[in-house]
């Protein structure tokens, strides 16, 4: 029997770059990158601004052209079948781009059209996605005065239109407040539970830690590590981390010693150890006072912290 999904062009890695490259004159915004992207993972790019994710994810959506290595997107080549991945992709651009004269029902009926969907075929999916989106009580309001986590909401509905295998997410909760962006994870938890690939750029480490089975730390265009959250953090970090903070302007002791490594901010000592109790009663022992501090959890900001030398958002 022949092979049902060989018609569809079946891959298991829905992204593979090798030796990636993007340049903007001659200033190379992408060096070089290797990834590859499992179908039904969530995936991130995380990085500082100017890292060069949102220049990969240009190419990956087809709407900006390799400069140099190798791109395959659900096992095409973008320069060569950009309209047929395009059909089988949903993008949430960093900027909502909705159409403001339009009520947000009409936002996603239009959507539907664009993609050759038949009215009734456009009503009926409008309805179901304002339900994805919880936004079946503004479907007849205008956009202009929506929030900006309705926005997002209602712009990730429209990428959804075509019942995309992969869907790519710029930055999804930037400017939003906790309750905005809880909400809209929610929503990418249910997408992937459906078995959608999610690639997601973004510079919240809360926010990878949160979505992302594995990911990319990137900076200055180039791939600094990959691994799950968990494979990350064991990694490059200890299991918890002494905060400790001093009066302003005074002299920071120098507790290496009492730690694996210390990281000096300007704000504040960071030891990495993997008891920061105990390492904390040792700072007290030696009669250091700090005016404030904290132990918790290692987290990718620590991981960046250490592969890059610099916090992730200044
Ligand atoms: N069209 C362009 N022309 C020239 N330089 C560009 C262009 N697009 C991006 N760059 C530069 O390439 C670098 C990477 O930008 P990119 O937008 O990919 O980074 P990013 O990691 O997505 O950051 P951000 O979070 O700010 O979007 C930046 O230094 C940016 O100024």
């Amino acid at each position: 029997m022949s092979d049902p999904l060989a018609n569809v062009g079946w891959v298991d890695n829905l992204v593979e770059a090798k030796a990636l490259t993007k340049h903007f004159g001659t200033f190379e915004a992408v060096r070089g990158i290797d990834v590859e992207v499992r179908r039904g993972e969530a995936f991130g790019f995380l990085g500082p601004n100017g890292a060069g994710k949102s220049s990969t994810m240009r190419m990956i959506s087809c709407v900006s052209g390799r400069t140099g290595g190798d791109l395959k997107v659900l096992g095409m080549d973008p320069e060569r079948d950009g309209p047929k991945i395009r059909a089988r992709l949903g993008v949430v651009p960093q900027l909502d781009n909705l159409d403001t004269e339009l009520t947000v029902r009409q936002n996603l009926q239009i959507y539907g059209r664009y993609f050759g969907m038949s009215r009734q075929k456009c009503r009926e999916k409008a309805n179901e996605l304002l339900e994805f989106a919880q936004l079946t009580d503004r479907a007849d309001h205008e956009v202009e005065p929506l929030s900006g986590g309705m926005k997002r909401r209602l712009t990730i509905a429209r990428s959804l239109v075509n019942d995309p295998e992969l869907l790519l997410l710029d930055e999804p909760t930037t400017g939003l407040d906790p309750q905005a962006r809880h909400l809209l994870w929610d929503r990418l938890f249910r997408l992937k539970q459906d078995g959608v690939t999610l690639i997601i750029t973004t510079h919240y480490m809360d926010e990878a830690e949160q979505l992302c089975d594995r990911l990319v730390v990137m900076d200055g265009g180039r791939i600094a590590a990959e691994g799950s959250p968990g494979e990350l953090i064991s990694r490059y970090s200890t299991k918890e981390v002494l905060e400790l903070r001093f009066q302003p302007g005074a002299e920071k002791p120098d507790l290496d010693r009492f730690a694996e490594r210390v990281e000096v901010l300007p704000d504040r000592l960071l030891l990495y150890t993997q008891d920061g109790e105990h390492t904390l009663a040792k700072v007290h022992e030696h009669g250091v006072q700090p005016i404030q501090s904290l132990v918790r959890r290692s987290s990718l900001e620590d991981v960046f912290l250490r592969l890059t030398g610099r916090t992730l958002v200044d």
